[in-house]
């Protein structure tokens, strides 16, 4: 079933068109990556999803709500978002920002203490806010986004600027929500991010998705057909994965000359840029 489907998505701002025409589809229970540089629309997408931008063109339907509908209550408080915009009371507790929100979203009691451990940051439930670290706050306002257990979540570069481990527990709890069945749809422009979190993930780039897929078929959609040979004097030679070459190929693996024989399976980055043309950064 389809959680998420974009139809021709168009959005300009003034003479600038930010999204232009954009079609992709989000199943149910699938953490799906939006990728692209800085510019691209990657926030401009999601804020139409969250009922923050009107489309200038196009259809979106998320959770069989049209966009048309995206400020009804209902439909909000089937969302869980994590932007650069969400933000804590630094000088209230951790306990009391959460309870707030959970009492908000009519969640059940309990639910603060749950979410706080999946996060494993159930120590830190009386602290106050201000003292907590950048990537402590990170995960506390993860949990805020998630303290109702939405159908749907979206998440705004959830990791950028994180130290390794955090983003590790992180993604580790991203996981346990899609295994929940939670829909993901997060942008990042961390390749290693989409390829073990994504199930699929699109390429934007100048407003268009120039192409999508799972990371991994991407990965062989775009991999070159070459193999590298290095003998035991040094020598290189790179020789084409066709049929003609064969018998060549063949004698390389049982080659006593032989030091190493090598393929070409591009990154998701070196795909992004193939495609593109540009670096993801
Ligand atoms: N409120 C706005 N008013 C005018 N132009 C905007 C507005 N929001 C976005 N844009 C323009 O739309 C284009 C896409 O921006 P968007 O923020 O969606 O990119 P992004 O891919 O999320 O970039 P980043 O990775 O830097 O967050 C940019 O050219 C930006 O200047």
């Amino acid at each position: 079933m389809s959680m998420i489907q974009v139809n021709e998505l168009e959005k300009s701002f003034g003479s600038e068109r930010a999204l232009r025409g954009i079609t992709f589809n989000v199943e149910a229970g699938q953490i799906f990556g939006l990728l692209g540089p800085s510019g691209s629309g990657k926030t401009t997408t999601i804020k139409i999803m969250t009922g923050e931008f009107k489309p200038s063109g196009g259809e979106v339907n998320v959770n069989s709500y049209n966009y048309k509908q995206f400020a009804k209550n209902d439909y909000v408080s089937s969302l869980g978002i994590l932007s650069d915009k969400s933000s804590l009371y630094e000088r209230l507790t951790v306990k009391d920002n959460l309870e707030l929100f959970r009492k908000l979203y009519n969640a059940p009691k309990g639910s603060v203490e749950k979410v706080l451990k999946d996060v494993g940051l159930e120590s830190e439930i009386d602290k106050t806010v201000s003292k907590l670290s950048k990537g402590m706050k990170q995960r506390i306002l993860l949990c805020k986004a998630v303290i109702h257990r939405p159908a749907i979540l979206f998440l705004d570069e959830p990791t950028s600027a994180l130290d390794p481990t955090t983003t590790e527990k992180i993604h580790d709890m991203l996981e346990e929500l899609r295994d929940e069945g939670t829909t993901i749809l997060l942008t990042t422009h961390n390749m290693d991010e989409a390829t073990r979190l994504c199930d699929k993930v699109a390429f934007l780039y100048q407003g268009i998705i120039q192409d999508s897929g799972a990371p991994s078929d991407l990965r062989h959609k775009y991999k070159r057909e070459e193999v590298h040979i290095t003998y035991n004097d040094g020598t290189m030679k790179t020789v084409e994965k066709k049929e003609e070459n064969r018998q060549l190929l063949n004698n390389v693996l049982f080659s006593e000359e032989v030091a190493d024989v090598r393929t070409d399976f591009p990154t998701l980055g070196e795909v992004f840029k193939k495609v593109t043309g540009k670096e993801l950064v």
